[in-house]
């Protein structure tokens, strides 16, 4: 039997137990299975209180049923909400009971954003928008989430992959109809100019590709510096809790650990790491070697040492969004020599370091209209290039090829690649002076 015609459930809500559990169905069978368990069921869209009962007719709950008759529905086909009671008794009883009709099944992961997809009411962004969206923990998390989930990112595609396909109808009609005099000669210039700006318009695009990825996986702040700079006792008074063992022995970090916070709805991702120096100490080494790995990788540094302390360390740390930090400001002044002075110990200064940190992302953030995720920028890259390939061409075929490519590239972004459907349509409304 063919897989995708089976009608699926699964517990769409969260951990049991809890007040409500929804269990969702989706398939042919769906108001059969529901009406199985219920007896009757509601009007569609509207919620409906039912008994719900086994085989042997004994009530296993009461809840409420929502139906939603395809293709009006989240997966495009007839779909049932049962809104029980959550515990793990009741949803056990009715899983039980559905999986004894026939051709019904648990769901496998995904499979109502899949059918979803495959009956065209989800785009590949949306369904990726809509997983991030459901896993979303700061406030630009869920703003950049909508945004994808709800259509905006695949209205800005579609709408470039459309432009590229006009263009080159209108280069292909030049091609046709080259020997011909009514011809209008500007076409062709008015589409490259056109093409230029896309060009434009999806590098800058992509240019925000970072601010994206900072605001799903979370802003990499790298805490370094020399041995007993206070490094662990920032992260812990940071994170405000006792994260990383602090002593007064130098060495006393070796692995890299690391915090996440929540800074006005950034994800900021602060790591601790091993004090920097010479050691022949082999698990300090390690410990070392691993910190230099994360400031490579770091967003912004954050360079830490004690208020004019007598030995100044010499490790070498990347100047580019680096803030050198003087530490222990309790026990010393204020010192010219850094960028920010701060105490752990009294929390002097660290909301001017977040104040900081939070103008470096807000410099970042450039909208919630960004590709975040690597499959997007790949394809978007794809598209640049053939865009500008077709900027910079001679024959006038091979660039029309070109444009081609890529308003392909652009479709697999959201999986829609039928933009022949359009370039149909396009060349049946077109004549140029018959
Ligand atoms: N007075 C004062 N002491 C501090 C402050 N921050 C850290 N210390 C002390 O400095 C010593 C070293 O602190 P750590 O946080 O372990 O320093 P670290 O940079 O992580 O050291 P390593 O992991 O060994 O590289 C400890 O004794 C801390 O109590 C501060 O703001 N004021
Ligand atoms: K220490
Ligand atoms: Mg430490």
């Amino acid at each position: 039997m063919n897989r995708t015609e089976d009608t699926i459930f699964a517990l769409s809500s969260g951990t049991l137990p809890a007040g409500v559990a929804v269990v969702r169905l989706s398939g042919p069978k769906a108001f059969d299975a529901a009406t199985a368990l219920a007896g009757d069921l509601p009007i569609a869209r509207k919620a409906g209180l039912r008994a719900i009962r086994s085989r042997n007719g004994s009530v296993i709950d009461q809840a409420l049923l929502v139906c939603f008759p395809g293709p009006a529905s989240f997966t495009g086909e007839d779909c049932v909400e049962l809104h029980l009671h959550g515990s793990r008794a009741v949803v056990s009883a009715v899983y039980e009971e559905l999986s004894a009709l026939p051709s019904l099944r648990f769901a496998e992961a995904g499979e109502f954003s899949r059918r979803a997809f495959e009956n065209g009411k989800l785009d590949l962004v949306e369904v990726e928008g809509l997983a991030d969206l459901i896993s979303a923990e700061t406030e630009m998390q869920r703003r950049l989430a909508v945004e994808q989930s709800f259509g905006g990112q695949s209205v800005l595609y579609r709408s470039w992959a459309d432009r590229l396909t006009r263009a080159r109808a209108m280069i292909e009609a030049e091609l046709d109809f080259a020997d011909e005099d009514d011809v209008p000669g500007s076409v062709s210039d008015r589409v490259w100019l056109d093409m230029g700006d896309l060009y434009a318009e999806i590098e800058q695009h992509l240019g925000s590709a970072k601010a994206g990825e900072i605001v799903r996986d979370g802003y990499k702040v790298v805490i370094a510096g020399p041995p007993n700079a206070g490094k662990s006792s920032l992260l812990n008074a940071l994170a405000k809790r006792d994260v990383a063992i602090v002593t007064e022995i130098a060495g006393t970090t070796r692995d890299i650990l690391h915090v996440d916070i929540d800074l006005e709805g950034y994800l900021v991702r602060f790591f601790d790491t091993a004090g920097l120096r010479e050691t022949g100490d082999l698990v300090e080494q390690e410990g070392v070697r691993r910190a230099r790995i994360a400031i490579e990788q770091a967003d912004m540094i954050l360079e830490l040492e004690e208020i004019d302390s007598v030995s100044k360390h010499d490790a070498k740390l990347p100047s580019t969004n680096l803030l050198r930090l003087g530490t222990k400001l309790d026990k010393h002044g204020v010192s010219p020599n850094y960028d920010l002075c701060i105490s752990s110990r009294t929390g002097e200064g660290l909301e001017q370091l977040r104040g900081r940190i939070l103008e470096e992302l807000r410099r970042v953030w450039t909208g919630s209209l960004v590709p975040n995720r690597q499959r997007q920028v790949q394809y978007l890259k794809e598209a640049s290039q053939s865009v500008a390939e077709a900027l910079n061409g001679r024959e006038l075929d091979i660039r029309a090829e070109s444009l081609r490519a890529a308003a392909s590239s652009l479709g697999r972004i959201t999986g829609h690649v039928d933009v022949e459907q359009l370039l149909d349509v396009i060349f049946s409304q077109f004549c140029i002076g018959k």
